[in-house]
């Protein structure tokens, strides 16, 4: 089976510091779902950068989506990049725009006509609880309001990775059980999904989902699971 991204012993260092990633090695899956730990400092959003394209490594090789990612002109990244969606710790919304229109964006940059984008905003503003502030704009909603719209923006269109850091950081439980839910049907759909999570109780509750633990730089596979294809996923009640 053809990973979605693989790492071969991969080096990453911030200017003339000590290394932050030291000799990760790993394949992702299609269609798998995994969770990455790792104590604060591990280097957690190190390694997301580097799978969602915002760095390269300083050593070792990187393949996304079946070519080498070291070798790639930099002309051709972002078109890369649309492949892959985001979800950042700090959000990072369009501030100038309102909540349906940050969540229209993908949709908009892949030329879907405004008639057809209008219900599946929509649909993604009811789930995330906030039909009634699609016109605010993100300075006007708290973080765990701004943190919704910034998953929403990274699912709506259907990427086929999606890389999440901390992204239920801001929520109470239940809605972070229903974001969880919307991780897991996006994964049903095909997307391989990646989310970093202090949160322990997060993942017991996807059954099947695969443990990446990260320790000082270094990774560890407590379960063995990375060396293998994705099992199916059971999502508890
Ligand atoms: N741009 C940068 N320049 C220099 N050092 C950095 C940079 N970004 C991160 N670091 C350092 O790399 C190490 C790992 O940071 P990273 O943010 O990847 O950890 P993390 O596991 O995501 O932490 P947290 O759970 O607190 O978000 C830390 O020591 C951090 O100070």
């Amino acid at each position: 089976m053809q990973s979605v991204a693989e790492f071969d012993n991969v080096g990453l260092r911030y200017g003339t510091g000590a290394e932050t990633l030291t000799d990760v090695s790993f394949k992702l899956f299609p269609g798998s779902f995994y969770f990455l730990t790792g104590a604060s400092g591990a280097g957690k959003t190190s390694l997301l950068k580097l799978l969602y394209l915002a760095h390269r490594p300083s050593r070792g090789a990187i393949r996304m989506f079946g070519e080498d990612l070291v070798a790639m002109p930099r002309s051709r990244l972002p078109g890369f990049r649309r492949r892959i969606g985001v979800v950042f710790q700090d959000f990072r919304l369009v501030q100038h725009l309102s909540a349906f229109d940050n969540i229209a964006l993908p949709l908009r940059i892949a030329g879907i006509s405004e008639r057809d984008l209008v219900g599946p905003v929509n649909e993604m503003l009811d789930w995330i609880g906030l039909t009634e502030r699609s016109s605010a704009r993100p300075a006007t909603l708290s973080g765990g309001e701004q943190q919704r719209v910034a998953i929403a923006r990274a699912v709506i269109g259907r990427p086929e990775m999606l890389v999440a850091d901390e992204p239920t950081g801001n929520v109470d439980p239940d809605m972070a059980l229903r974001l969880l839910k919307l991780f897991a049907a996006l994964n049903r759909l095909g997307t391989t999904v990646v989310v970093a999570t202090h949160d322990i109780h997060l993942l017991q509750e996807i059954e099947g989902a695969q443990m990446m633990r990260l320790d000082k730089g270094r990774l560890s596979d407590p379960t063995g699971s990375l060396r293998h294809p994705p099992r199916p996923l059971v999502l508890r009640n």
